[in-house]
């Protein structure tokens, strides 16, 4: 018998910004994202409070070049007003879609976003609310999947979901080495020795830490969001 109820009240959700691009060299693809944002209202009128972080890779990757060589400090900065960027064309795909939604931005950018603060970012999801954080932690030296496991935290969210390009965690990178296997599930202690990549050693340790396990899969893959909100095995599951 197959599930009807989410195994999720509360999900915070890590997109991928380079996902956004879909085939496109650098940007964000509108049939993308209209397509990403479809299969998060499937979610949310199941019901699931949604929190998203987004990532910033599709931007800053193509910015790369300039910022070689530039104080590392300064290109992070970019890196998160990158991830700001993606949250605006979210939500403005969001309302397109008739979907309630906030940007809040980790740094301060009055005119576009409202600050994080965590006490309204929670009313809005028990209102039902999407709510997407933009510009990461605000902090240099950090990466979008910190974010993600400090908001993840913060928002008491049942999971982290991280939608990326491949579809779960590998031995190795598949893209890199073809006869990499692909794991169900593995702890966190496995994925931090064992170095696996896909998702960052502090964002591991912060969800090791406070017992949130994570959940790596493709957001290619069509139908695969909701197939691991109802917990149907979609994906790899990080946990203690
Ligand atoms: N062991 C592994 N298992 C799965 N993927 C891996 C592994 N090692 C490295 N990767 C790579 O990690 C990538 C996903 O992580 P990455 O940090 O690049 O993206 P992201 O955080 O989803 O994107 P962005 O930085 O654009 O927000 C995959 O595309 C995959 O090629
Ligand atoms: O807390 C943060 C989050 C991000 N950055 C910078 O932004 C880019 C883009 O983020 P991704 O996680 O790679 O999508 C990242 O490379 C950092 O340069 C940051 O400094 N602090």
């Amino acid at each position: 018998m197959t599930n009807t109820t989410p195994a999720y009240k509360r999900i915070l959700l890590k997109l991928s910004g380079e996902a956004l691009m879909g085939d496109d060299s650098y940007g964000i693809n509108r049939g993308v994202i209209e397509r990403i944002v479809a299969e998060i209202g499937e979610v949310v009128a199941l019901g699931v409070q949604v929190a998203i972080v987004i990532g910033g890779g599709n931007i800053f990757r193509g910015v790369a070049p300039a910022a070689a060589g530039m104080d590392r400090a300064t290109a992070d900065y970019m890196g998160m007003l990158a991830t700001v960027m993606n949250a605006m064309a979210l939500q403005d795909a969001m309302k397109h879609q008739g979907l309630e939604c906030r940007v809040q931005s980790a740094l301060n950018l009055e005119q576009v976003a409202e600050p994080f603060i965590r006490g309204k970012a929670l009313r809005y999801l028990e209102e039902g609310t999407v709510v997407i954080f933009g510009a990461g932690t605000g902090n240099p030296f950090f990466t979008t999947d910190t974010a993600a496991a400090l908001r993840g935290v913060e928002m008491s969210a049942d999971v982290v979901i991280k939608a990326t390009k491949v579809d779960g965690i590998y031995t190795a990178d598949p893209k890199k080495d073809p006869s990499a296997t692909r794991y169900e599930k593995l702890s966190f202690d496995e994925a931090i020795a064992k170095n696996l990549k896909v998702m960052d050693a502090t964002a591991l340790t912060l969800c090791r830490d406070q017992n949130l396990p994570i959940i790596v899969f493709s957001i290619f893959k069509l139908g695969a969001l909701k197939r691991v909100v109802m917990g149907e095995g979609e994906g790899t599951l990080v946990h203690l």
